[in-house]
């Protein structure tokens, strides 16, 4: 058997570990092989191949990145190009694509899957916002380098008696901002899930420095909103993906809270930061065992399924189903952080 493998989307560490565990599950175990497209969805319209192999994949556990490299195509084309995507795939004699990416890569892997080709996806994602697996792997390297950031704020803005909001990953979910916020001891934590009253946050601030403590942390998720109404936030468009574009949702916040409260405020806007780098030692399992299962998958016919983990077993569900929503944090968990917050 010959499988093709692809990386979409945003990077997100553990990729790698993912396929050098397709690879050589591929090999050693059923004597297959594997050719690797490279940019995503791109790789495969522009025929843009690379064949992977053992030596190809050594010393990629612990890299982070891709080697495959990863780019975002306009959804319309990837629509456009099934006639030539399975041009491609034929060429190369593929018999199972196993993508690995978010929630577009998959959304497009169930449609392709829809018109027969055979497909196991494999999720990926620093925002661990994919619905039918309990974690992704990137995520917990994520948390764990926001943590170390957050964890470097407290002293300095205790030393200055400021407030501090640092502005961390997350689109649609706030799982890195509820988790890094949690681990760090965070007095704030705002998420996309809930929109949040500058009012409310004001008098947080506020009430926190007249209990006499002397600092404020504040973790926000780069797609937080306020509640409509009660404070401007700078709008900036569609990309061109149709994704919106951020404007600073932590900054501006900041000012607010300035002006508001008359408390100094600094801003630290993590970025790719979390992203890079090596993963965790968790992460690098999960994405070995990813790679390992979607492999058998493959091999045992499980097609248009996407790997899972379910508690501590990897399972497989369909990518139809994972795809139909996002995981948001649900209120339960926002609702945990208050005994910690304030
Ligand atoms: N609805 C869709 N139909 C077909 N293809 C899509 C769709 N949505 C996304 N894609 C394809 O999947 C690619 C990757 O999607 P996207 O840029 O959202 O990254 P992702 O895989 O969701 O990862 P990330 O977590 O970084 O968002 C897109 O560039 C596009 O080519
Ligand atoms: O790398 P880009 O294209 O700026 O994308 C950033 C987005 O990708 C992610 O890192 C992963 O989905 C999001 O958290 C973030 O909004
Ligand atoms: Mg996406």
């Amino acid at each position: 058997m010959r499988i093709g493998v692809l990386t979409g989307g945003g990077d997100c560490p553990g990729l790698n570990a993912v396929l050098r565990a397709v690879v050589r599950t591929a090999e050693k175990q059923y004597g297959s092989d594997v050719v690797g497209f490279r940019n995503g969805w791109r790789g495969l319209l522009d025929d843009d191949a690379m064949p992977l192999d053992r030596p190809m994949v050594h010393n990629l556990l612990t890299r982070g990145g891709t080697i495959l490299g990863s780019a975002r195509v306009a959804p319309e084309k990837i629509r456009d190009g099934l006639g030539r995507m399975r041009e491609v795939l034929d060429a190369h004699g593929v018999d199972v694509l196993v993508p690995i990416g978010g929630e577009g890569t998959l959304t497009a892997a169930a449609w392709l899957s829809s018109e027969g080709v055979p497909v196991v996806g494999v999720p990926k994602t620093i925002d661990n916002d994919i619905d039918g697996t309990d974690l992704t792997f990137g995520f917990d390297t994520a948390v764990s380098i926001a943590t170390d950031m957050i964890d470097r704020l407290h002293t300095t803005a205790e030393s200055h008696q400021r407030v501090l909001l640092v502005e961390v990953m997350g689109r649609h979910a706030g799982w890195i901002a509820l988790n890094s916020g949690m681990a760090a001891g965070a007095h704030l934590m705002i998420t996309p899930e809930e929109p949040f009253d500058i009012e409310e946050v004001c008098e947080l601030v506020t009430a926190r420095f007249e209990r006499g403590h002397r600092h404020v942390i504040g973790v926000i998720s780069e797609g937080a909103t306020p509640k409509p109404g009660t404070m401007p936030l700078r709008d900036g468009g569609l990309d061109e993906f149709g994704h919106r574009r951020f404007t600073g949702v932590a900054q501006q916040l900041g000012e607010e809270l300035e002006r508001r409260t008359g408390k100094e405020v600094r801003t630290t806007v993590l970025g790719h930061v979390q992203r890079g780098g090596t993963p965790t030692s968790f992460d690098r399992v999960l994405a070995t065992r990813f790679g390992l299962h979607a492999t058998i998958a493959a091999h045992e016919g499980h097609v248009g399924q996407m790997v899972a983990l379910h508690g501590t077993e990897i399972a497989l569900v369909p990518l139809a189903d994972a795809v139909a929503r996002l995981k948001t944090v649900p209120p339960s968990r926002l609702g945990e952080t208050t005994a910690f917050t304030g």
